[in-house]
């Protein structure tokens, strides 16, 4: 295994950045979350850039940062829900210690609903979220090496789960 403690994939509302804060503490190690990356590489939040710019050039980016944090981080990583679809990203995220959160389509429209901007789940996030989950769950289990369900608990007792399940995994 290689590059991050973890890297955190999921769908969007799953917990990555939450939980992924709460794993870096644990772990005692930095968070870096790729969103944030794509942010600050493109001066204005990624959502705007999203919006802007399109899917197809928000990939293009995302994976540019996600190819650094992967070279650069040690500690914790989040990705963005969608950075799996990128096939060069899936290539470099094969051999490191890939973490998929799970949760059910009603936790997550619960969750984006009453939380930050999403612009590919404007309008009905429960349609959304049905169509995205279609497309990604395959390429989520794909490259798990441990998964993990992120729902009814915390993100704390989430991450507890995480940390002692990767401890098993390298061992
Ligand atoms: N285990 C959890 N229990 C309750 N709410 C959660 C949990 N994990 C995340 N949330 C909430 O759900 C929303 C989305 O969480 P976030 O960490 O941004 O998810 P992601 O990065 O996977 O999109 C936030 O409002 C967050 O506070
Ligand atoms: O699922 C997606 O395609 C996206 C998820 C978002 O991140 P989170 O999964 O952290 O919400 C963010 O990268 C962008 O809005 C696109
Ligand atoms: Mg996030």
């Amino acid at each position: 295994m290689t590059g991050p403690a973890a890297v955190l994939i999921g769908m969007p509302g799953a917990g990555k950045t939450s939980v992924g804060r709460e794993l870096a503490g644990l772990l005692d190690v930095s968070f870096r979350d790729t969103d944030e990356d794509v942010t600050r590489l493109a001066g204005k939040p990624a959502p705007e850039v999203l919006r802007e710019r399109g899917e197809p050039a928000f990939r293009l980016l995302e994976h540019q940062a996600v190819t650094a944090a992967l070279a650069e981080h040690d500690g914790v990583l989040a990705l963005g829900g969608g950075a799996v679809l990128h096939e060069g990203t899936r290539a470099r995220l094969r051999g490191c210690r890939v973490v998929h959160l799970w949760a059910g389509l009603d936790t997550l429209a619960d969750r984006v609903r009453a939380d930050g901007d999403r612009p590919l789940l404007d309008g009905d996030s429960r349609a959304g979220l049905t169509q995205l989950m279609r497309a990604r769950l395959p390429l989520y289990q794909g490259l798990a090496v441990v998964s993990v369900r992120a729902e009814h608990r915390g993100p704390r007792e989430i991450a507890e789960e995480i940390a002692v399940l990767l401890a098993t995994a390298a061992r």
